[in-house]
């Protein structure tokens, strides 16, 4: 059976799991478009814009540094640590991303694969719109100390980031493909490449 055109990889993990190191080497090596929920939710609330406005209106301006940009660590201080504060956070800047994501297909509508960065593709029910689901994994503890080591955060707060997602292991039983990032980066590109040859005919559903 013919895959469906476009092929859309919906790549997936938990925090500093290796999301970007494996978006990154689809875009850099096989020349894949790569569309990143992270970098539309920063674009969502650059100084000024009306997401911007509704935090500090909520947070206060302690939530903007020196350099008038978004004090994102603060944020997560609150959001990581706050159910109710990250759902409130999520209905601002998730429409927006949902919007960016649309627009962007359209003009992706004629390549063969895209990839589409997803944090919370499971959370948020976002499965059917991508024909294919990679989950990028490794130990809890190996994930804390990349997550301590990149953001500079203590112990406590990389573990209130990690506990506040979906455990992995549901993640992984949910996804077509399961990448293992326990090892080396190359032993992680390798099983890149073989999911691109070998999962090329999953279709939706
Ligand atoms: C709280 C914020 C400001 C912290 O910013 P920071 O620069 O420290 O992290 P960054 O945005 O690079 O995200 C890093 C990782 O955190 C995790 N994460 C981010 N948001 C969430 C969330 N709402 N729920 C669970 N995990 C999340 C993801 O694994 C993501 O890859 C930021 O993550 C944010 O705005 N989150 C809400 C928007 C959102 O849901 N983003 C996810 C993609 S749409
Ligand atoms: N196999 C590996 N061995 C050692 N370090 C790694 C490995 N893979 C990734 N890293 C490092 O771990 C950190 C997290 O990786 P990466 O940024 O790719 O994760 P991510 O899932 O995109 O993170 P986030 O969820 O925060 O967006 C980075 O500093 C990266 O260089």
């Amino acid at each position: 059976m013919a895959a469906p055109s476009p092929r859309i990889i919906g790549l997936t993990g938990g925090i500093a799991t290796g999301k970007s190191t494996v978006s990154h080497y689809l875009e850099q090596h096989h020349g894949i478009p790569v569309l990143d929920a992270d970098a539309y939710a920063r674009q969502a609330v650059v100084p000024g814009s009306p997401i911007f406005q509704a935090i500090v209106q909520r947070y206060g301006t302690a939530m903007v540094q020196p350099d008038g940009e978004l004090d994102r660590r603060r944020l997560g201080d609150v959001v990581f640590y706050n159910t109710d504060e990250k759902r409130w956070l999520e209905q601002q800047i998730h429409p927006f991303v949902r919007q960016c994501f649309a627009q962007a297909m359209v003009r992706l509508q004629d390549c063969p694969v895209v990839v589409h960065s997803i944090p919370l593709l499971f959370e948020a029910n976002l499965v059917d719109q991508v024909t294919e689901s990679w989950v990028v994994i490794c130990s809890e503890a190996q994930q804390c100390q990349r997550l301590m080591a990149r953001n500079q955060l203590s112990r406590t707060d990389a573990i209130a980031r990690i506990q506040s997602q979906m455990p992995l292991l549901d993640k992984a039983a949910r996804a077509d493909v399961v990448l293992d990032n326990s090892t080396t980066v190359a032993a992680l590109y390798g099983q890149v490449d073989q999911a691109l040859n070998e999962h090329s005919s999953i279709t939706p559903g």
